[in-house]
């Protein structure tokens, strides 16, 4: 259960992106104090493209900021399903950071269980560095599907259960992707969800009244220990706030 958890409605996409914008430079902030640099991890799909267009915009200390991705398409990165391709065009192409400090998730490999294996010993080395023997990110970015998914973590697949690694494959179709593991997202000190358009309202109503079958709902199973925050825009969220 986490320590804070809130539910915001924003209007529309553009304020729920501007509102995700402030949110995330609030964590950036914490993390630096704290720390001196921010590690973020990306959502991936089309809502967060906004904010991401948004973050480009800003003068921001980049390089304190070290890149993830939260899930990624079995595709290179120039392919138009590409969360990594997006989030570059959308923003880090367009700001200074310095690009060892960008991580993508790799899909050249010809096994997608490969990838993932190599992700995690990136992960692992990366926060072994910081002498963290887990990865504990300063804020996961997440969306959610119409059907409760979140990352690459699809209702009923394996990667649900998936707790001895910190990337596994995800499933959509029969089509591989890779995804950060539960226990990974939930070790974050943030989890920010950014949720838009009514053909979410009907997951949402089984993930936020904790109903849904978490096998079912999969957005279910992200429980962080210390904060999480849902940004819904009125179709989504109607009907739902804590404010
Ligand atoms: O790779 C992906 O597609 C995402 O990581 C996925 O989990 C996405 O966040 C949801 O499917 C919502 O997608 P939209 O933002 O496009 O609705």
């Amino acid at each position: 259960m986490p320590a804070e958890q809130r539910i915001e409605v924003l209007p529309d996409l553009e304020s729920l992106s501007q509102r995700a914008l402030e949110i995330t430079v609030e964590q950036m902030e914490l993390a630096l104090a704290a720390r001196g640099r921010f590690n973020i991890v990306l959502a991936g799909g089309s809502t967060p493209k906004s904010l991401y267009e948004r973050l480009s915009q800003e003068a921001l200390p980049w390089s304190a900021f070290h890149v993830f991705w939260g899930d990624e398409r079995y595709v290179p990165p120039d392919h138009p399903d590409s969360n990594e391709g997006m989030a570059r065009q959308a923003w880090l192409d367009h700001i200074p950071i310095p690009a060892a400090q960008i991580y993508p998730m790799p899909t050249f490999l010809p096994d997608p269980h490969q990838a993932a294996a190599q992700y995690h010993q990136e992960l692992l080395v990366y926060f072994q560095s910081l002498d963290k023997p887990t990865p504990d990110f300063d804020l996961v970015l997440l969306g959610m599907g119409p059907d409760g998914h979140t990352a690459s973590l699809f209702p009923h697949t394996p990667a649900l259960n998936v707790t001895d690694q910190f990337v596994t494959v995800g499933e959509k179709e029969g089509q591989p992707r890779l995804t950060l593991t539960v226990p990974v997202i939930n070790q974050a000190r943030c989890v920010l969800f950014l949720v838009a358009g009514a053909n979410k309202q009907a997951a949402l109503g089984q993930v936020l009244t904790k109903t849904g079958d978490p096998q079912a709902y999969p957005a279910r199973l992200i429980q962080p220990d210390e904060t999480l925050i849902w940004l819904l825009d009125q179709e989504a969220g109607l009907g739902w706030s804590d404010e």
